[in-house]
């Protein structure tokens, strides 16, 4: 059940999940589906009730809103010192209640690549098979559907794919090899319904079980040892219950078998860190006692590097249309309750290219290549006008392409920047530090315009837009500049808890995902992930959780 407030909580639980967002409802479902076994889930940010939060057209209005933390790292030094906003879901079902809902695997390689890393088997592709839980038939299941409002630029991108053999067509890109252009998949139900993790995995039915309880609105800030011998035995979880977004007094709560952490790449490290888990010479500097010394934590933070660019189009049939227009956005909407039609259906990326850079590219006489061969270098995707690309650009229709780095080298790390839980770290991706990084997204937006420059785009991509339509791409000085000036977030942050092997002097977490050296407190979330995926990252998550929940499940059978 939700609880109403924190008054109403146990005295203690058997699991508590901290952070409801994607990989934590997973947990919560699957631990509590045991009704001898007791789980509560603490979550941050609220309920996830709110109509935008259901519409898929709507999402991009979510970023920046009350159902975003609203992140922002460090000056980044590769990126002309510019600040980069990152959003992540502030809201029950975390950031699977915000993102942009497109449902990518990545490719076999990814996982295979990881499994051999951390040397267990049980994390590669194979392995993982029957933890793909997607079907819009079944109960507690995500569903992935493809697009089912078909745009009207979709039949000129597959017509592309038949005459330019740089972009293949690829009739299964979630299958293994993601190489080539081909329909994306979305975690949207047959209803034109976004579906996130606690839409999926917080049913009713889930919600009522009486061994489940879900607090909202409450920030855990750093976990407690009731043990006088041993400060890094945790065995409860301190939090901030907030009330009308003021913060309480902080309280406690604790847990027999296990603390999991799902707050998320940015979300569990400072959790690890205000414990006395960390680097020690991170720790001392804000008073923090060290308890557990874990260098790891809060490094590798990985992030894929994307930049918006725009055509105009020919046609009065795009975005554009729909935002200047407040009566058809009503029509829209109300065809959308009505009947689960219509455009709002759509998130608004029907197509995704997952693409290797030439094989003789420059890059690698210095680089080796660091996708297996079913990867992609870099990625773009198509949408119907301006969805994130260059601002400013209102007046007219366009087309858009987002070309992004999916196998990035640039590494950063994320550190305290205060004593004080509950505010931010600072957060520090590296941009475009490794030569690789503006090699590939360089050579991204090279193809993406040699896909509009394809037979099917004539006369309906008039050129491109913004600052962009002075550019001499073929100058690879002009183009770099462009980039440092325009590069964004891919949002898709990893890597700050890394898994490693079991006895490795690196890494935050064990293949068991418990953290090292530690029991009774596991992690399970993105910040996991050792290699970032060539991929969006909400697939890889759910199917790490649901293993997860397997291997805590068959630990306490
Ligand atoms: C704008 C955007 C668009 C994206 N689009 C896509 C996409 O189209 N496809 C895709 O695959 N991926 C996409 N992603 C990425 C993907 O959604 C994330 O990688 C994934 O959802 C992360 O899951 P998680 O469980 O690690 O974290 P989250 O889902 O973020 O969950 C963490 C949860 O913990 C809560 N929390 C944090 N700290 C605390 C605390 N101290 N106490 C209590 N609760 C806490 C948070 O509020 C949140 O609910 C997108 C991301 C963004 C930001």
């Amino acid at each position: 059940k939700f609880l109403t407030s924190s008054n109403e909580l146990n005295k203690q639980y058997n699991f508590i999940v901290v952070g409801g967002g994607t990989a934590g409802n997973v947990l919560a479902n699957r631990l509590s589906q045991d009704e001898g076994t007791s789980v509560l889930l603490v979550e941050a940010g609220g309920l996830n009730d709110a109509l935008e939060l259901k519409v898929p057209y709507l999402w991009p209005g979510l970023l920046g809103s009350a159902y975003d933390w609203n992140s922002t790292t460090t000056p980044q030094a590769a990126l002309d010192g510019r600040a980069i906003s990152i959003s992540r879901g502030f809201v029950l079902g975390g950031t699977s209640s915000i993102n942009a809902m497109l449902y990518t695997r990545g490719s076999s390689d990814n996982y295979n690549n990881i499994a051999t890393l951390v040397g267990d088997e049980g994390w590669s592709w194979n392995s993982l098979q029957p933890y793909i839980h997607e079907d819009a038939t079944q109960i507690d299941t995500i569903s992935v559907t493809p697009p089912r409002y078909i745009q009207p630029i979709d039949d000129r991108v597959i017509q592309t794919t038949a005459v330019n053999s740089e972009f293949p067509f690829n009739a299964a890109p979630n299958a293994g090899n993601q190489v080539g252009m081909g329909w994306s998949e979305s975690t949207i139900d047959t209803n034109g319904r976004r579906i996130s993790s606690a839409t999926a995995y917080l049913t009713p039915a889930v919600v009522n079980r009486p061994n489940l309880d879900i607090l909202l609105h409450s920030q855990v800030t750093r976990l407690l040892s009731s043990d006088p011998t041993n400060a890094a035995k945790f065995t409860a979880v301190e939090f901030v219950e907030s009330v009308n977004r003021v913060p309480g007094a902080a309280k406690s709560v604790s847990a027999t078998k296990e603390i999991i952490l799902s707050a998320g790449s940015f979300g569990t490290p400072p959790i690890l860190l205000h414990s006395g888990v960390g680097d020690a010479a991170d720790l001392t500097p804000f008073g923090i006692t060290p308890v557990h010394q874990l260098p790891s934590v809060g490094k590798n933070l990985t992030d894929h590097l994307l930049i918006g660019t725009a055509w105009f189009a020919n046609s009065t049939d795009t975005y554009e249309t729909v935002k200047r227009n407040a009566t058809l956005q009503a029509e829209l909407l109300e065809q959308w309750q009505q009947t689960g039609t219509g455009a709002y259906i759509n998130a608004g990326i029907d197509h995704v290219g997952c693409i290797r850079i030439a094989p003789n590219s420059s890059i690698f006489q210095t680089v080796p290549d660091p996708a297996g061969p079913n990867t992609g270098h870099f990625e773009f995707y198509i949408t119907n006008g301006n969805v994130f690309g260059p601002p400013g650009l209102e007046s007219d229709n366009f087309i858009a392409a987002d070309p992004a780095v999916l196998s990035p080298l640039s590494r950063g790390s994320l550190t305290l920047l205060s004593a004080n839980p509950l505010a931010a770290p600072s957060i520090d991706p590296a941009y475009m530090t490794h030569p690789w990084d503006l090699f590939v997204i360089g050579e991204a937006v090279r193809s993406a315009q040699r896909f509009f420059s394809s037979a099917p785009w004539n006369g309906y991509v008039l050129g491109r837009a913004g600052d962009f339509a002075a550019l001499d791409i073929d100058d690879d000085d002009a183009l770099h500049a462009f980039l440092r000036a325009n590069v964004a977030s891919g949002q898709h942050p990893v890597g700050t808890a890394s898994m490693s092997p079991r006895g490795a002097s690196w890494g935050v977490v064990d293949p068991d995902l418990k953290v090292k050296g530690l029991n009774g407190l596991r992690i399970v979330d993105a910040s996991v992930i050792p290699l970032i995926p060539a991929a969006h990252t909400q697939a890889m998550v759910y199917i790490y959780a649901e293993r997860a929940a397997d291997i805590i499940k068959a630990e306490y059978k």
